[in-house]
């Protein structure tokens, strides 16, 4: 019985070599969703997951979000809040509780995680080093009474308009992991609240990483029956969105993931954080988790 575990486990480590092969001296960048930090013991195993990658030689970027998290401090302060195409209606006042919440709140215990697993990461936004440039996006929005497209200012909300991934590469070159709060700054100075997945895209694209994986609160992208779709390409994905198939926080998640894939990184996946260890699985086992999303 013992010899049998131990030829599992033996099976289980020998799985993950052709994988580190792979993926030695390569970066990932990995989506940490907000939905996906429920609990204490999941989000300690995703720093575990973090550090090991670190430790094998790959070099993990994790860019973070924290919608929850910022949604349940407006609450307490008694701030309503909406989302247009899974974007927040953000003015100045939002801003100022988002900057604090995914700068500080969010970003800090990220950063504390991996270093209480044995890691050494670093948090910035994209203000340190002036690293994200944003600039402000107005959201477009079909209006079924109407019949016609309506514009709508969303405030502070921005698009990465370009990366200066010179701190980020320092960092990760070194014995360093970067933890990215999705916050640009405008020529005018000005904060914007990014959506993390659009920051994810861009940081894998201009770092030219091997992967982008997306960790949010669902199995992947589910098709209308609610089924698991585990392969998809552009196209599939712009017709499913047409469809009303792909809505809400799906949207820019899969956009993200196809201009990612147009620029260059190799592979997208979409996967549940809720499983324990859900980094790990998808990138040194063979089973496939979630939704790939191919060229
Ligand atoms: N086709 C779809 N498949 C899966 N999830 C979808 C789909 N369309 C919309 N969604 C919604 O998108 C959500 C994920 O987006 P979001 O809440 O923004 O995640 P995160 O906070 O992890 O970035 C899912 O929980 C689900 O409610
Ligand atoms: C413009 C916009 O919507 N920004 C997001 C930023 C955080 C985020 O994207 O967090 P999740 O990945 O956890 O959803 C927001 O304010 O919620």
């Amino acid at each position: 019985m013992k010899e049998k575990i131990a030829n599992g486990i033996a099976h289980v480590l020998i799985e993950s070599l052709p994988y580190i092969q792979k993926f030695k001296g390569k970066t990932v960048v990995i989506k940490y969703g907000g939905n996906a930090m429920i609990d204490e013991n999941l989000k300690a195993g995703f720093a575990q997951d973090i550090v090991l990658m670190k430790l094998v030689g790959i070099n993990p970027i994790v860019v973070h979000g924290g919608g929850p998290q910022i949604g349940s401090l407006l609450e307490r302060l008694n701030i309503s809040t909406e989302f247009v195409n899974g974007m927040r209606v953000t003015n100045s006042e939002t801003m100022d509780i988002v900057e604090m919440v995914l700068g500080g709140q969010v970003n800090k215990d990220i950063v504390n995680l991996i270093n209480m697993a044995g890691g050494k990461a670093v948090g910035l936004t994209g203000k340190d080093g002036d690293f994200i440039r944003a600039r402000k996006i107005d959201m477009t929005q079909f209006n079924k009474a109407s019949g016609a497209s309506e514009i709508f200012d969303i405030g502070h909300v921005g698009e990465v308009s370009s990366i200066d991934p010179s701190v980020v590469k320092m960092l990760s070159q070194s014995d360093f992991i970067p933890v990215i709060a999705p916050i640009g700054v405008g020529a005018d100075g000005r904060s914007y609240n990014i959506n993390a997945d659009l920051v994810a895209g861009k940081v894998a694209e201009v770092l030219k990483a091997e992967k982008l994986i997306l960790l949010t609160n669902i199995p992947g992208i589910l098709d209308k029956q609610g089924s698991l779709l585990t392969g998809l390409t552009l196209e599939n994905i712009d017709s499913l969105i047409a469809d009303g198939t792909i809505s809400g926080g799906m949207i820019p998640k899969t956009r993200c993931g196809t201009d990612a894939l147009k620029g260059g990184v190799s592979s997208v996946h979409i996967i549940d954080g809720r499983v324990e260890h859900a980094v790990l699985l998808e990138l040194f086992t063979d089973q496939g988790v979630g939704t790939l999303l191919i060229n």
